[in-house]
């Protein structure tokens, strides 16, 4: 197995509070790796500072053998690491097809941009999340899940080396759960994948490994069944949202 992300040490401070607190963590290409962790433990802080959003105080990332700690943002995008965010950020006025033709001219040269304008056929992104028969269709227009099916086919355009997803399947139904982690698990064996994700039912269904943040460190790494046979997992996290669900009921 070869990494391709590895992320060492990682600090970030928010004034006298400590979001993370050394994490180390080592993704492998073609990896789909899920992050979990309750909340405030730092899932995101982590993907912000991966993707240059937020500067880490101490640590490293190192993505595809390069140092990347403290890019920024468009440069992060151009080494090839996509990320999405828990509401889908798609053009509304524009069709399905031009929202994945644009977002492929992100880290495309202009020479070749202009060439792309006589592009007719349906982006192939477009097929392999399920999309390609609402090519012409306003994306405004499309359900939430079909939103971030969109998104992730608008990242896949940008032919990421790495793609990180922040809860992918928040407000999806059953069905549009299931088949986003069969669409996950197929990306996975072209493009590493990390996924943050609460939903334990998703994560039973479809990591094959897991990394457990708490607090700001890594309080268990494993494959889901180990995870969750973890007593302090199941203390921080599992009893958590086993209190929630009877709060809840
Ligand atoms: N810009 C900021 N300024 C101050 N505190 C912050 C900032 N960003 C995050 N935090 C704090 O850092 C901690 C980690 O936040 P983070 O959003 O990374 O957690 P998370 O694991 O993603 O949680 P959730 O599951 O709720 O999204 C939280 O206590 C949060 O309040």
């Amino acid at each position: 197995m070869t990494a391709l992300l590895t992320i060492s040490g990682l600090t970030v401070s928010f004034g006298s509070f400590t979001a993370l607190d050394g994490v180390d963590l080592t993704v492998h290409e073609k990896e789909l790796r899920f992050l979990i962790g309750p909340n405030g433990a730092g899932k995101t802080t982590l993907i912000d500072v991966v993707t240059g959003r937020t500067r880490p105080d101490a640590g490293s990332v190192v993505f595809a053998g390069a140092d990347i700690t403290g890019l920024s943002e468009h440069r992060v995008v151009r080494a090839g690491i996509g990320r999405t965010f828990q509401t889908a950020a798609v053009f509304e006025a524009l069709t399905v097809a031009d929202n994945v033709d644009l977002a492929a001219s992100f880290r495309m040269p202009a020479h070749r941009l202009l060439r792309r304008r006589d592009r007719s056929s349906v982006p192939e992104e477009l097929d392999r999340v399920g999309l390609a028969h609402l090519a012409g269709r306003r994306a405004g227009e499309l359900s939430h899940g079909r939103r971030q099916w969109l998104e992730i086919a608008m990242l896949l355009a940008q032919k990421p080396g790495l793609l990180l997803l922040d809860e992918p399947v928040a407000g999806m139904s059953a069905a549009e759960r299931e088949r986003t982690g069969e669409l996950l698990t197929a990306i996975a064996e072209e493009t590493t994948v990390l996924v943050v994700e609460h939903d334990m039912e998703f994560l039973r269904r479809h990591a094959r490994a897991v990394t457990v943040l708490h607090e700001g460190r890594v309080l268990a790494e494993g494959d889901p069944d180990a995870v969750r046979a973890d007593e302090r997992v199941a203390e921080v996290y599992l009893g958590r949202a086993a209190d929630r669900e009877a709060a809840d009921a």
